[in-house]
């Protein structure tokens, strides 16, 4: 079985406060975006889980794959083993989700593969405790989101493409939001645009903003330098708690255009903004038969 993971983007990060157990209170608008890593996942004889990372460095225990898939096994008593395959084409740490959305195609297509039959509530919850990101991706929707990212409102964006800047270097999530000079005090937007379930894009770019990047640019000055050459293509932020940064124009033509004259030191890549999740649509046609 053959599936992606896609990335995604924060258009918009407002931190609201911190809860008692040290998480912090996000309003964030998760765009998919139809570009990711790709997993190949097969059946074992036996009941173990090994995962080939290719060039991933990283201790398997702490491989969200591995993770997504012993949880799996353990909250469904299912007794099958797999063996996944990874072609990372994601940074990671780079505020565009790809650990957690590895982990949500291991759960989707494990969930398959070994008809456990779990809904995709109980997946999204399975995954939450994997990492705050985990359930949009299970969900599979362009989402506003809101806790601790885990209240997921599916939303229509406009058709926009993207060009991510990946500056040279990863961040940590934990550190930015464990940092004292977060700004943690935004206050809520309230959503009378999401009744319909579409957003205006006049609306969303004038609330665009990420409440970590003030921090996370003064911490690392290549960031910010990646941002501000961005810049003089359009409106560019940071994602996450980056490290990349993203701008959006309104072809692929563009985005392809700027992407050319990117500098040497740093990578970037151009992907479309989705509705809808491809590992979904993938899922969809393997369900049919096709
Ligand atoms: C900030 C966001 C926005 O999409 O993206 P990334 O930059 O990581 O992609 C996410 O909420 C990140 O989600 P994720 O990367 O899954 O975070 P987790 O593994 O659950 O948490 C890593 C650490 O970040 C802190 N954390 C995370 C999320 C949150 N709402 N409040 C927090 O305080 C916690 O200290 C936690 O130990
Ligand atoms: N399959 C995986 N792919 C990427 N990172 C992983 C994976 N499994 C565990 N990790 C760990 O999760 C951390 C966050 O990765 P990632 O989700 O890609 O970044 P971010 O949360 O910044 O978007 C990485 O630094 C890495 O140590």
């Amino acid at each position: 079985m053959l599936l992606s993971a896609p990335a995604k983007l924060n258009l918009i990060l407002r931190i609201l406060g911190r809860r008692a157990d040290g998480y912090h209170e996000l309003q964030t608008l998760f765009q998919l975006l139809d570009f990711g890593d790709e997993l190949r996942l097969e059946l074992r004889d036996d009941n173990e889980i090994s995962v080939d990372s290719g060039s991933l460095e990283i201790p398997l225990e702490e491989n969200l794959i591995y993770r997504a898939a012993r949880l799996l096994q353990r909250e469904s008593g299912c007794g099958r083993g797999a063996h996944i395959v990874l072609q990372k084409k994601l940074p990671h740490g780079g505020g565009i989700g790809g650990g957690s959305s590895d982990a949500a195609t291991t759960l989707l297509g494990l969930n398959h593969l070994w008809q456990c039959d779990l809904s995709l509530s109980r997946l999204a919850q399975l995954g939450r405790t994997l990492g705050a990101d985990v359930p949009v991706f299970v969900r599979g929707r362009t989402a506003w989101a809101e806790g601790v990212g885990e209240k997921l409102v599916p939303v229509e964006t406009p058709p926009r493409h993207y060009l991510v800047v990946v500056p040279d270097c990863a961040v940590s999530t934990a550190a930015v939001f464990g940092h004292p000079g977060l700004t943690r005090d935004s206050a809520a937007i309230t959503l009378a645009h999401l009744r319909e379930g579409r957003l205006d894009g006049r609306w969303l770019e004038q609330h665009f903003g990420n409440d970590c990047q003030a921090l996370v640019e003064r911490l690392y000055p290549e960031i910010r330098a990646a941002r501000e050459w961005l810049q003089q293509f359009a409106q560019a932020q940071l994602t996450g708690t980056g490290a990349c940064v993203f701008a959006a124009f309104d072809s692929a033509t563009a985005a392809k255009a700027a992407l050319a004259e990117l500098p040497e030191r740093w990578r970037g890549f151009v992907a479309a903004g989705v509705d809808e999740s491809p590992t979904h649509r993938q899922l969809a046609k393997i369900a049919a038969g096709a």
